[in-house]
């Protein structure tokens, strides 16, 4: 039985020229705002799944072969392909994703730029050659030519957050290296990632050389992620899930980011205001739901009231509401469970004795952004990773104890430090168990040259143009052997 029904799109996205197929081959796409179907997307059968894999693995000889010029050409073509079509992929991405439209614009432009600098980079990445004399008992007739080589089919999954962005980030240094790609989108962004999909075919790529499976991940997710066709697996989302791909697969090397906790560290010197700006910034730009987000303040106690009114004077002036309607700053979270999730960690530290500063407010699945003081460590927040608009303050005493709060998180992903000493800051940055220390700066990913790591719960491998690369790409030595 596959019966289409027609629905009718809600007034809210009607412009939106999407297909909607209402059948159970195909999954709905609910928009934040306003909750109302935006389209559909196909939910892929195992069959299905086997031949797109198929067709990537079948398409890896040739693009491995194709010259680097060549593969570079496209990720060029790709790029000014995506900035032709930044309206209209930014106002997809604000019904889809519920991403502010000045977000959702820079989003799509900074891939545009992130496509030509892997193209760039890639040109650049080289080998080497080792002579067999620096190792005792071996002379120059040895040599080693040394290359780096694609890893075959890599599969690459993106959460919702960051639908085209996470998604090229990994397609392209991916394509760059010459491997094929199986790309696995979050469901919410899934029309995003058909739209960038779509663009990487029109920018040249051949047939099988970039294949989508869309399905939920909880259905398809383990069939995908365990399949003999993966040679390599980069993943974006949460650590729950991370953790059980990692379970789940055999001898595939995985490159992951995962969740965090990000805290940012106030020293009783630093420049509050300045603290305060970038504090505010860092943990309500699109509601919290970024991987980097500030998720937790440790202020020594000194200075808290001040840095606390400071971030309440702050939080006051941020837009909340729909995104559709006008430019804001705080904007509906991904789903109604997102937001039960987030009020929950606000009712659990309110109960436990948290002061609640400001917000505290919810509207369905808008959650207003939330500041709670003396939050102690028997709080669920100060430990959970929210992904939403709520920021929890714990004084402390000590430069070492902010420290030490901040390493006993189960996440290592950045942490930010204010203050105007520089050897504090590199004391406290060489004490911090994270893949990444800002000083005096929010914590952030880019630019996207620079290594972005997470250690214990938050990843694995480092992501980062060149760097993304080099991950996707293994050693090979040819030896040659001279005998003169
Ligand atoms: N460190 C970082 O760089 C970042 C980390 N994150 C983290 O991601 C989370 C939010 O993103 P969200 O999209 O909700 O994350 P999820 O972990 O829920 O989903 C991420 C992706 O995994 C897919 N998936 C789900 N189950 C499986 C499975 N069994 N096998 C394979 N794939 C599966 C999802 O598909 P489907 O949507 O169909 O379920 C989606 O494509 C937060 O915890 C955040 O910290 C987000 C961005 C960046
Ligand atoms: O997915 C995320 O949340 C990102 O990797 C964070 O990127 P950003 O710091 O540029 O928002």
């Amino acid at each position: 039985m596959n019966a289409e029904k027609e629905i009718k799109k809600d007034s809210l996205h009607e412009n939106l020229d999407i297909e909607i197929k209402n059948n159970e081959k195909h999954i709905e796409i609910i928009s934040p705002i306003g909750g109302s179907i935006l389209g559909t997307v196909p939910a892929y059968s195992k069959e299905e799944v086997d031949r797109e894999i198929k067709k990537a693995k079948n398409a890896f000889p040739a693009w491995r072969d194709t010259p680097l010029s060549v593969r570079a050409e496209v990720l060029y073509k790709a790029s000014d392909i995506l900035l032709r079509n930044i309206d209209e992929l930014t106002d997809l991405l604000v019904h889809e994703v519920g991403k502010d439209k000045k977000s959702a614009n820079s989003e799509i432009s900074r891939t545009a730029d992130f496509m030509r600098f892997t193209a760039d980079t890639a040109k650049s990445i080289h080998g080497e050659s080792i002579q067999g004399d620096n190792f005792s008992g071996f002379n120059k007739e040895k040599v080693a030519v040394v290359t780096r080589e694609p890893v075959g089919v890599v599969l690459a999954i993106s959460p919702f957050n960051y639908p085209i962005n996470l998604a090229a980030s990994k397609i392209a240094p991916a394509l760059a290296a010459g491997n094929t790609v199986v790309f696995k989108p979050a469901t919410t962004g899934a029309l995003c990632g058909t739209k960038l999909v779509e663009i990487f075919k029109e920018a040249g790529l051949p047939d099988g050389v970039l294949t989508m499976v869309t399905g939920k991940g909880s259905e398809i997710g383990d069939y995908v992620v365990t399949h003999q066709g993966i040679n390599f697996i980069n993943f974006t989302g949460s650590t729950e899930v991370g953790e059980h791909i990692s379970k789940m697969t055999t001898m595939v090397p995985l490159l992951m980011e995962l969740g965090g906790k990000d805290a940012a560290i106030v020293l009783k010197d630093a420049d509050l205001s300045f603290a305060a700006k970038n504090i505010v910034s860092g943990a309500f730009s699109y509601s919290g739901q970024r991987c980097t987000a500030v998720k937790r303040i440790l202020v020594l106690n000194e200075v808290a009231d001040e840095l606390i009114a400071k971030l309440k004077e702050l939080i006051e002036q941020l837009k909340i509401g729909n995104p559709l309607e006008e430019q804001v700053d705080v904007v509906p979270l991904i789903n109604e469970r997102a937001a039960d999730f987030v009020w929950n960690l606000i009712e659990d530290a309110k109960e436990k004795g948290a002061k609640l500063i400001c917000g505290g407010k919810r509207e369905s699945n808008l959650i207003f952004p939330t500041l709670l003081d003396y939050v102690t460590t028997d709080m669920r927040v100060a430990w959970e990773e929210p992904f939403g608009p709520v920021l929890p303050v714990l004084r402390v005493e000590s430069v070492d104890e902010a420290i030490r709060l901040a390493n006993a998180s189960e996440y290592g992903l950045q942490s930010s430090v204010f203050t105007e000493n520089i050897e504090d800051a590199f004391y406290v940055a060489s004490k911090l168990e994270v893949g990444t220390v800002q000083i005096n700066n929010k914590t952030e990913r880019g630019p996207d040259h620079f290594p972005f790591l997470g250690v214990k719960k938050s990843g694995i491998g480092t992501q980062g143009i060149r760097y993304s690369i080099e991950a996707m790409t293994r050693v090979k030595a040819t030896v040659i052997n001279l005998h003169y």
